[in-house]
């Protein structure tokens, strides 16, 4: 048994926000109240910390099979357990990509042996090529979370079309990466001020635009749940909200760094504020925490996306897209979205558990009697410094920053996956 004693439980599930105690007996809680006592059971003092549900990524990439030289799944999980999330959701772009059952069972079976929940995400078609679409029936039935082709867009709008009627039929998400590479010179780097200054090709938001605009359309045709992958245009998130107004059953991800940093990252950091879609202007930004604010944009994600410093130190233009995230997203949730007043706590904790469990049809976490003991437990005020990465990869521009929520406990059915 595992006792908690005296932390300020934050739980977006039942908007509960008080000091309490949490009896954690086996994976599942067994009480939650004041003065909780149990005689055998090993105490962890939260006083002054927050306890809330293990927070929920639904968009990362572990690279494996394939690619594990730049993160394997149990680095990944390892990644995770350390920035405080007891579920993820990994995208379908490995070698060989998670189109066909097989590759997802070798996921799955290698995901119970982290400690955490890893979940898969299957491709939406094959080799992600967008040309053949993947047997969603029997990925579905062997347990894919969801499906995307994150990483490319899907330009034939008859396959996405049959693809959202199936997701619709199967009620299961649908996730998408929105670039038309038509809008897109060079990807990576937002085309505007900075791409001029670099005489770099950049991605316009056209790019995004004009995809989202026709995917929120699809929606709301279909019916299908379907999710707007990493936001980054101003314009997109006001398309996003007026399709919401409509009806449609659309959801959009923001990640840290397009909450966090502008292009003019680009400048600071070089290949390590590259990523697709590109950080873009203040604007663009702002109008992603107004999306944030109010619910137009529901889930958080990191898009963890880990590349080895080899890849990175390559020329701007050769180096892959993409930053590791997972050990520093609920810092810079506190630092540019509640620090400055922007979210509650409760929201942000909503944002990064309850909404992207939600979507992916989980039972979202709760600080709460019979519920599963997944738990973070950190110190909302207190600062730590990004250094050394759980993580295979440490290609982040945040590397050497000093964030706030420093944390000191995962805890996963039960079990303290990670403690500092
Ligand atoms: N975001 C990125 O820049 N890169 C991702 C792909 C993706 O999520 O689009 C990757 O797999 O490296």
């Amino acid at each position: 048994m595992l006792l908690i004693k005296n932390g300020r439980v934050v739980d977006p599930v039942t908007c509960v926000d008080e000091v309490m105690d949490v009896l954690i007996d086996g994976t599942h809680i067994e009480e939650v109240g004041h003065n909780l006592s149990a005689a055998d059971a090993e105490v962890i003092d939260a006083a002054g910390l927050v306890v809330a549900p293990g927070l929920v990524d639904t968009h990362v990439h572990f690279r494996d099979p394939g690619q594990t030289y730049k993160e394997d799944i149990l680095t990944g999980a390892a990644a995770a357990a350390k920035g405080g999330f007891t579920t993820v959701v990994c995208m379908a772009n490995t070698k060989p990509t998670v189109d066909n059952v097989e590759t997802l069972k070798y996921v799955q079976e290698k995901g119970e042996k982290t400690g955490i929940h890893v979940l898969q995400a299957a491709a939406i078609s094959k080799g992600l090529k967008g040309q053949e679409m993947v047997d969603m029936d029997a990925l579905a039935e062997a347990g894919a979370a969801g499906f995307t082709d994150d990483g490319i867009p899907i330009m034939d709008e008859k396959l996405l079309l049959a693809a959202m009627e199936k997701a619709r039929d199967l009620d299961m998400p649908i996730s998408l990466h929105e670039e038309d590479p038509l809008f897109v010179k060079q990807a990576g780097v937002n085309q505007g001020r900075i791409s001029e200054q670099l005489n770099y090709g950049g991605a316009s938001r056209t790019a995004e635009d004009v995809m989202v605009a026709r995917d929120c359309m699809l929606a709301l045709h279909t019916g299908a749940p379907v999710c707007i992958q990493h936001i980054s245009s101003a314009n997109s998130v006001e398309i996003v909200r007026m399709a919401k107004k409509m009806g449609a059953d659309v959801h959009a991800e923001a990640t840290p760094h397009h909450f966090t940093l502008t292009e003019d990252a680009v400048l600071k950091y070089g290949t390590l504020a590259r990523m697709n879609p590109p950080v873009r202007t203040e604007n663009d930004r702002l109008k992603i925490i107004e999306g944030l604010q109010d619910g137009t944009i529901d889930l958080i994600v990191t898009d963890h996306a880990p590349h080895s410093a080899e890849e990175k130190a390559k020329p701007l233009a050769e180096a892959p897209s993409g930053i590791t995230g997972l050990e520093t997203s609920l810092g810079l949730g506190l630092l540019s979205l509640v620090e400055p007043g922007h979210l509650t706590l409760m929201q942000l904790m909503a944002c990064m558990s309850k909404n992207p469990a939600e979507f992916y049809r989980m039972i979202p976490g709760s600080v709460t009697q019979d519920a599963p003991a997944d738990l973070v437990i950190f110190g909302e005020k207190e600062h730590w410094t990004v250094d050394h990465f759980a993580s295979k990869a440490s290609n982040s521009p945040f590397k050497g920053w000093e964030l706030p929520g420093k944390i000191h406990y995962t805890i996963c059915a039960g079990k303290i996956v990670y403690q500092d």
